[in-house]
Parts: C-alpha cells; sequence; structure tokens
C-alpha cells in the first residue's frame, strides 16, 4: 500500500455518515473519524471539518408531504445544523466553531479574505473549524450546491495541501458499483481528463448530493491547485487506523505539476462571470492551441452586462472553454464584435488596446 503523507487537511463528511438512516443524526461512523482526527491533531497536523447532514439530521424534525419543498428542506438544515455540530463537539475535547458558508461568500474577495482569516485564526487557537453550506439563505442559483465543492474551496481558502472525502463507498471505480457488480476499483487517479469524468454517476443514495460526479470536480480544483484529494470509505474504521499510519487506502487523485499561481487559482476559483463572449471555432482554436489572446474579430456574440475589467465566460457553441477580464464593456463589444482590431478606434472614438481579452488575463477550463 502506498505512503500517504499531508500537514493541513480539509476533511469532508458526506451525510450518509452523518445520518445512516436519513433523518436522524448518529456516532456511529463518525467515532473512527474523530479519532483520527485527535491523533493527526496530537502529531501536530491541522484539520478542516467539511460536514454535511444538516438536511438529513433535520428532516424528521419537519412535517411534510411527499417531497420536501425547499423551504421545508431550510428548516430541516437549520433544525438540523445544531444537532449535527452537537454530534460533532461530543467526541472532542477541544472547541468546535461553526463555519456557514454560500457561494457568493466564496466569490467575494472582501469576505473570502475573511474566511481565509477566520479560518486562519481558530487553526492558531487550535480549534476544529466545521464548515457547511449555510442552506438557510441560498436559493438553487447562489448554492455551491454540494458539499464536495464546498469542501474544495475551503482547501484553497485555508492553503490546505490535502482534501479527505469521506463517503460510503471505497473510492473511485470504473463504473457506480451500486450499479454494476462487476465495476473494478481504481486506487490513483494521475491525471483528471474527461475519461475520468464520465466513469463518475450521481449519488448513490436518497441523503447524498452529487454522487461520485461532484467529488471528482473538487478533486479535478485541488489538483489544479497542487492539492491531493484522498476518496475513501468512511464507514470502515480501519480506513482512518490505515491513514493513521501513513498509508494510503482508496482512490488518490495525484496533484497536477503544474499548479496554478495565485492569480490565476483568483481566476479560477473565486471571480464570478458577469457575461459571456460567444466566439468562433477559429478563435477558440487560436485561445486553447495557440496560447492567443481573444481579439474582437472572433467574437460572434456578447451576452450579460459588464464593466471593463470585469470577468466573462468565453464560450464557443455550448461549451465553456475559458474565462478572462475583459478590457471592454459589454455595449463596447456589441460595436466592435467581428471587426479587425484597427478598427476599435473609428468604431469606440478611443482604444483600450487592440485586444479584448489579454492572455494573461485569462484562463482555460
Ligand atoms: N464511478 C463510481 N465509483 C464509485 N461510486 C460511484 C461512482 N459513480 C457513482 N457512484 C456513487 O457515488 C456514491 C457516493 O456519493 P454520495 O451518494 O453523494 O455520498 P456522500 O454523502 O458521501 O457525498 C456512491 O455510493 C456510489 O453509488
Ligand atoms: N448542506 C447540505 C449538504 C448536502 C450535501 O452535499 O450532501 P453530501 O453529498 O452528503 O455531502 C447538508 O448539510 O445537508
Amino acid at each position: 500500500m502506498s505512503q500517504f503523507a499531508w500537514q493541513r487537511a480539509v476533511i469532508k463528511v458526506g451525510s450518509a455518515l452523518i445520518a445512516p438512516d436519513g433523518n436522524a443524526c448518529s456516532s456511529q461512523f463518525l467515532l473512527p473519524i474523530a479519532q483520527f482526527i485527535c491523533a493527526s491533531r496530537a502529531q501536530g497536523k491541522e484539520v478542516i471539518l467539511v460536514s454535511s447532514g444538516s438536511v438529513a439530521a433535520g428532516r424528521s424534525k419537519i412535517a411534510y408531504k411527499h417531497f420536501p419543498s425547499i423551504a421545508e428542506k431550510q428548516a430541516m438544515a437549520a433544525v438540523g445544523q445544531t444537532q449535527m455540530m452537537a454530534n460533532w463537539a461530543q467526541l472532542f475535547d477541544f472547541d468546535c466553531a461553526q463555519i456557514l458558508l454560500t457561494s457568493d461568500d466564496l466569490h467575494n474577495r472582501t469576505r473570502y479574505v475573511n474566511i481565509k482569516n477566520t479560518l486562519r485564526e481558530l487553526l492558531r487557537n487550535h480549534a476544529l473549524p466545521i464548515v457547511n453550506e449555510n442552506d438557510t439563505v441560498v436559493i438553487n442559483e447562489l448554492k455551491v450546491g454540494d458539499n464536495d465543492n464546498l469542501a474544495a474551496y475551503t482547501a484553497l481558502v485555508a492553503q490546505a495541501d490535502t482534501l479527505i472525502i469521506c463517503s460510503d463507498i471505497d473510492g473511485l471505480y470504473d463504473a457506480d458499483p451500486r450499479k454494476n457488480p462487476h465495476a473494478r476499483f481504481i486506487p490513483k487517479v494521475h491525471e483528471i481528463n474527461q475519461q475520468i469524468h464520465d466513469l463518475a454517476g450521481g449519488a448513490g443514495t436518497s441523503v447524498g448530493t452529487g454522487g461520485m460526479r461532484t467529488k471528482i470536480q473538487a478533486a479535478e480544483k485541488c489538483a489544479k491547485s497542487g492539492i491531493q484529494t484522498l476518496i475513501v470509505n468512511g464507514r470502515n474504521a480501519d480506513v482512518f487506523a490505515q491513514l493513521s499510519q501513513g498509508k494510503q487506502p482508496g482512490t488518490l487523485f495525484v496533484p497536477s505539476k503544474n499548479r496554478d499561481g495565485a492569480r490565476t487559482q483568483w481566476l479560477r476559483h473565486t471571480l464570478r462571470s458577469k457575461g459571456t463572449l460567444v466566439i468562433d471555432v477559429g478563435a477558440r482554436q487560436a485561445l486553447m492551441h495557440k496560447g492567443a489572446s481573444l481579439l474582437p474579430s472572433g467574437i460572434t456574440s456578447v451576452l450579460g452586462s459588464f464593466k471593463p475589467g470585469e470577468a466573462v465566460d468565453i464560450r464557443c457553441k455550448d461549451q465553456i472553454i475559458a474565462k478572462g477580464l475583459s478590457l471592454y464593456s459589454n455595449s463596447e463589444l456589441v460595436k466592435i464584435k467581428g471587426q479587425q482590431s484597427d478598427k476599435i478606434d473609428t468604431l469606440l472614438g478611443y482604444s483600450s488596446g487592440e485586444v479584448v481579452i489579454h492572455r494573461d488575463d485569462m484562463v482555460l477550463l
């Protein structure tokens, strides 16, 4: 079995472990995880917990008909969150700190910095941060939506070196083992490409959200930032004994060698796009394969409302291929799209440069 080393980890625990029967908290699977956290801290390692389960924990407390509405689920989360926190807190003899986040918080620079500072202070004071999505205040479009991606964002903000996702399955298989009994286990993934994304299916139980699909997305975010991700079966106590001995159970996603710098990370993960530039196939080719900047001539349409300096998605046909900072506003781009760069001056009466998005201000997605 391979060795597994880390210093600062985000450990994500899914609903299936917090509330295994789907409607109340249980400590059944949490004890080995808590023991592992304590043992790791005693070795000088730092841990941040991302814990799901508030909706499942509060399910039996809120009346609903066949399927709970969004408001009913939000009420379940509000009741369940305190129970989930209490469930963890009883397993530790140090302070637990509740952090509830939304996607907005992670995409706003001031809030992002505040989250980063709070996490740093909590770790410095040996408290255990326990993060969940703030389900009360978000509607679907503004949600991170699943705690796998929330855990990846948390690992980025906290500058962790490792993300450990504790699920109800041993790791990644080449098909969902709940549906295909012949699925084969994959212990290590060196590159997260389309083929790996295609292996992943949805949630395995009614309490899980996102399934393996969102775990691979989380692993990809981390890999691009130099963070390793391990998916393990949190129902198997032996997994945590192995981790404590520095061994690697589960599926390890090796971090990318060409890790993003801080600016690229900011562009890729933190900045929220205010609009979309649709480009033609020639421009796509130039961006994807020639390292080119985006010129007005390759833009076929402009969507959304944005100012110069704001982030936009770059789309070709149905695929968003890149994101970048536009030097021009949407109304300026409507006038210069499809035109040669030397016409910008004449069309606008001024020019902010011959490119619309400079290569240095762009990330391929
Ligand atoms: N290729 C795959 N390999 C392993 N598990 C998969 C795969 N595709 C889908 N799954 C499903 O993902 C489930 C775990 O995700 P999920 O139900 O969201 O749990 P969690 O609460 O841990 O996030 C597994 O139980 C399994 O059924
Ligand atoms: N905020 C939700 C998290 C939902 C979620 O992502 O669940 P899971 O797939 O079990 O990690 C809750 O606490 O119920």
